[in-house]
């Protein structure tokens, strides 16, 4: 994988895939049965390692300004899984938690600054009980592939140049990652809903 310069990568875009992630045009080998396996950080002495129990769902690239990229990349990959997956197997003691205020509560080592795990611990939100994982962080082959593009407007919000973002979107489009600026529909179905269930039970009356 091919490490580059974040700023030179955003001001010299000429749709390549690499820049919008350095697995983005890699072969697909999701594996139907693969059963997980293990992030390790950037950190060359005692990194922490994450154990995780399951394949990756809904895996996706994802431009928000607070998801970890990896140096260069324009989106993060990120994906979610079972929260009782999630094991941290070593050096624990070097996750730091990076914003206590946000809905995902994202760990990354202190050393390296690479994020292991973002946990949802609100439990009325509709993610509660998943975990955000970034499975380029593991060596293991057959984690599901990204599927999607979310938060794509959201680059810009980092500098990328907005008239940019046709070809951008083209780009994805050619990867056979649907560009969205907010989640998929399917996810975003899924949070919707879950809302509409707990303003049931708080007793408003909602209807469609
Ligand atoms: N424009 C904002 C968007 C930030 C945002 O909402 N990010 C999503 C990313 S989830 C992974 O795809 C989100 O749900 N965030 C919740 C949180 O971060 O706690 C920006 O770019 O910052």
């Amino acid at each position: 994988m091919g490490r580059y310069d974040r700023e030179t990568a955003l001001h010299a875009f000429d749709g390549q895939s690499r820049v919008i992630h350095p697995c983005a045009a890699q072969a697909k080998d999701d594996k139907p049965d693969f059963q997980g396996g293990t992030l390790r950080c950037h950190c060359h002495d005692s990194p922490v390692l994450v154990q995780i129990n399951a394949q990756s769902q809904h895996n996706h690239l994802c431009g928000c300004s607070r998801c970890w990229k990896s140096d260069g990349a324009l989106f993060s990959q990120i994906a979610v899984v079972p929260r009782n997956a999630v094991h941290v197997v070593e050096n624990a003691d070097k996750l730091g938690l990076v914003d206590p205020a946000a809905v995902i509560q994202r760990y990354a080592c202190r050393d390296c600054g690479v994020h292991l795990v973002g946990r949802v611990e609100s439990k009325s939100h509709g993610f509660y009980g998943l975990d955000f994982i970034h499975t380029e962080l593991s060596a293991d082959i057959g984690w599901s592939a990204p599927s999607f593009a979310a938060y794509v407007s959201s680059v810009v919000e980092a500098g990328f140049p907005p008239e940019q973002m046709p070809h951008l979107r083209r780009q994805l489009r050619a990867l056979g990652l649907e560009p969205y600026d907010c989640l998929s529909p399917d996810l975003m179905d899924v949070i919707s809903h879950h809302a509409y269930v707990r303003r049931r039970s708080e007793g408003e009356r909602v209807s469609a």
